[in-house]
């Protein structure tokens, strides 16, 4: 989005040209007031970007001069309480206030139509009671807050998608989380309700190898998640042998998803599967270790894995400002429908391994996995919202929070049988194996938490569909 500029607005420089996005560049003195200018923009503007300008509070005629505001961003500013002007903006979906040092949330002050919740990153520690009324609530994010529960009033969110809960200091998980019917996302890592085994600083799992830093020899970076760098390495076992491998230098403080030492530990905890990116083992003696620490590019760890072919490609992107809770895909996307079975297969059968192990994924979309349509052949990845809750959770709550990513699977079955190219080569049984993932879905998707099948069952069910052909390895 481009930006613009606080003197062009002082001077009326954007007045009257129907401006529908309006994104400050970061101004050279943080703003001590809301400019009155950007009223002025009147019923064009649609988004507002005040991210980093300083701002700490808001006009009382925001909503009345601003009517068709739908998006508005105050992160990095110096709100310490949640502005209650914008309860007045009819038609504000998306607002976010990351990183304000935040405090407060007082009642009534959220927008009746809020969809996309963001306050990651603040010292807030309680949520209001009315956020219960917010009924289109979708997507909410809380990482890095106080927060020691939600108000019981949030179990009338029933559209919430997904809900972003770690790096908190809840004590225990609500039971009603677990009945919400469209939950398909959640992290609650690094708060005292999740296993205590999950911290990123204690002994590696066994399997895994400890390997020293001067053993990797880094060769190009593969790629950038919001936790840290992926590199291509060789990774020296001794002076004759030497193996192409991929390196994570988990860095930062939190992301939207948790904290980067919690993401590492998940990914170290999760344990061998054909569907999962293989961990070879954790680095030690980085330089970084002892020498960086500094909050933003905090040095959190590493780990060694198996580098994944560069023909595996992402199957879905990640979702859009409209789409706010379910991935995107490009139009001309398409999949067979046998290795679309094959994939399926495989992410539940890793999804199974996951919840055996105490592991919810937290973030099971097509963005976050890697495929090979020729292997018929997916790989789950990206930890960063993989809640450690241990074997010893409460079983109900276990199995409520397993259920709750099944419908995070069931969104996959459906966004992939929309990618089903027409006069597959299965032809004959194509029909069939459509009608048996349609009436997976609607299984996977109910409604009613509880009555949905277990990981377990839907992997049965899926290699009863794959019969024969999921022997075969050779892709045909
Ligand atoms: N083992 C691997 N081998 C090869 N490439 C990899 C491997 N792991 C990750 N990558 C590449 O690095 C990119 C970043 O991966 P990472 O898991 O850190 O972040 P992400 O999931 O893409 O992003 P975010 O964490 O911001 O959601 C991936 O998109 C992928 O292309």
């Amino acid at each position: 989005m481009a930006t613009q500029d606080i003197e062009i607005l002082k001077n009326g420089g954007y007045k009257g040209i129907g401006l529908t996005k309006f994104k400050l560049a970061p101004p050279a003195t943080p703003l001590a007031t809301f400019p009155p200018e950007i009223l002025e923009l009147g019923d064009a503007l649609e988004q507002l970007d005040l991210s980093g300008s300083g701002l700490s509070s808001l006009p009382a005629e925001l909503g009345s001069a601003l009517p068709n505001l739908k998006i508005a961003f105050f992160s990095a500013c110096k709100f310490t309480v949640f502005p209650k002007e914008l309860a007045s903006c009819p038609n504000l979906e998306m607002v976010a206030f990351r990183s304000n040092d935040m405090e407060e949330v007082p009642e009534d002050s959220l927008p009746p139509r809020l969809r996309w919740l963001i306050l990651t990153d603040n010292r807030i520690t309680a949520l209001p009671a009315s956020i219960g009324r917010c009924s289109r609530l979708e997507k909410c994010m809380l990482a890095g807050n106080l927060l020691q529960g939600l108000p019981a009033e949030m179990a009338q969110c029933k559209n919430l998608a997904l809900l972003r809960l770690s790096a908190n200091r809840v004590e225990a998980l609500p039971p009603w989380l677990v009945s919400l019917p469209r939950l398909a996302f959640l992290s609650f890592a690094g708060n005292p309700c999740a296993s205590s085994k999950a911290s990123g600083s204690g002994s590696t799992p066994f399997g895994l190898a400890d390997i020293r830093w001067d053993d990797i020899e880094v060769q190009h970076s593969l790629g950038e998640g919001a936790s840290g760098i992926i590199s291509q390495a060789l990774w020296r076992q001794s002076p004759a042998y030497a193996e192409e491998v991929a390196i994570k230098l988990f860095r930062g403080a939190l992301t939207s998803d948790g904290t980067p030492a919690d993401e590492m530990a998940a990914c170290l905890a999760a344990g061998a599967h054909e569907s999962l990116i293989t961990v070879l083992g954790r680095i030690h003696g980085h330089p970084d270790e002892t020498t960086s620490d500094e909050k933003e590019n905090k040095f959190q760890g590493g780990i060694v894995m198996q580098l994944i072919p560069s023909y595996y490609k992402v199957l879905g992107q990640p979702p859009s400002l409209t789409s706010c809770s379910r991935d995107c895909y490009p139009e001309d996307a398409t999949l067979g429908a046998i290795p679309a079975l094959s994939m399926l297969t495989g992410i539940a059968g890793a999804a199974a391994h996951l919840h055996a192990q105490g592991i919810s994924h937290g973030d099971l979309y097509a963005h976050n996995i890697l495929a090979s349509s020729d292997d018929a052949h997916a790989l789950l990845g990206d930890f960063g919202a993989a809640t450690i809750y241990g074997k010893d959770f409460d079983a109900e709550l276990a199995e409520g929070l397993e259920k709750l990513e099944v419908l995070a699977f069931a969104h996959l079955v459906e966004d992939i049988l929309g990618l089903f190219t027409e006069g597959d080569e299965v032809k004959g049984s194509e029909s069939d194996l459509r009608r048996g993932l349609e009436e997976l879905y609607t299984r996977c998707a109910n409604p009613r938490v509880e009555a949905r099948p277990a990981f377990e069952e839907i992997l049965e069910e899926l290699e009863g569909m794959m019969g024969w052909r999921g022997m075969m390895r050779i892709p045909n």
